[in-house]
């Protein structure tokens, strides 16, 4: 009986690791939320900024509240999920499942399979994790990609 019900059960797209997420292979693309405006004073983003640049590069791709903004750093690429118009707003739900979207989309498209993060939209941003997990969870069910999280 146990077999039959896990076998209708879908598999999980989140796998966990305790640790730092720059820790994570070089071959693993990575996503964070930041806003419009591309601040990136604040959390984790001040690393990520540090580490990739490129912060005209992600101006100039004029992305809105609901999609995403990304680099190519080597062999991966870096997401930057905008979820909120300016840095002191708060995300939403709904901006934040359109932006993994659209995160998805260039996923499919340019055949990234493994994807680590942070917890995110979950500490500056105060959304929940039960709620942010299960969104990630339902947008990436039907792909190939696997997505780490990591936490410190
Ligand atoms: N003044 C500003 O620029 C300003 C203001 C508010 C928020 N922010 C920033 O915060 C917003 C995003 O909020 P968020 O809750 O998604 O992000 P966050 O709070 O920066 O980080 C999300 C989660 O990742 C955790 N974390 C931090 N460093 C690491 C690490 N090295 N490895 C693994 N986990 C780590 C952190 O504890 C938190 O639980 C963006 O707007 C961003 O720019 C900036």
């Amino acid at each position: 009986m146990g077999f039959k019900t896990d076998s209708l059960m879908m598999a999980s797209k989140l796998q966990y690791v305790k640790g730092d997420l720059f820790s994570c292979p070089s071959t693993h693309s990575l996503a964070h939320c930041i806003s419009k405006d591309c601040r990136m004073g604040k959390g984790i983003a001040v690393i990520f900024k540090e580490k990739f640049g490129g912060v005209n590069e992600l101006l100039a791709q004029k992305k809105q509240p609901g999609e995403c903004a990304v680099l190519k750093r080597d062999e991966r690429y870096v997401y930057y999920l905008i979820t909120k118009e300016r840095y002191n707003n708060k995300p939403t739900y709904d901006t934040l499942r359109q932006s993994l979207e659209a995160m998805k989309a260039h996923c499919l498209e340019n055949g990234v399979t493994m994807l680590s993060i942070p917890r995110i939209g979950c500490g500056l941003d105060r959304l929940s994790w039960d709620k942010v997990s299960t969104i990630i969870e339902n947008v990436f069910q039907p792909t190939d990609v696997t997505i780490t999280v990591y936490l410190l």
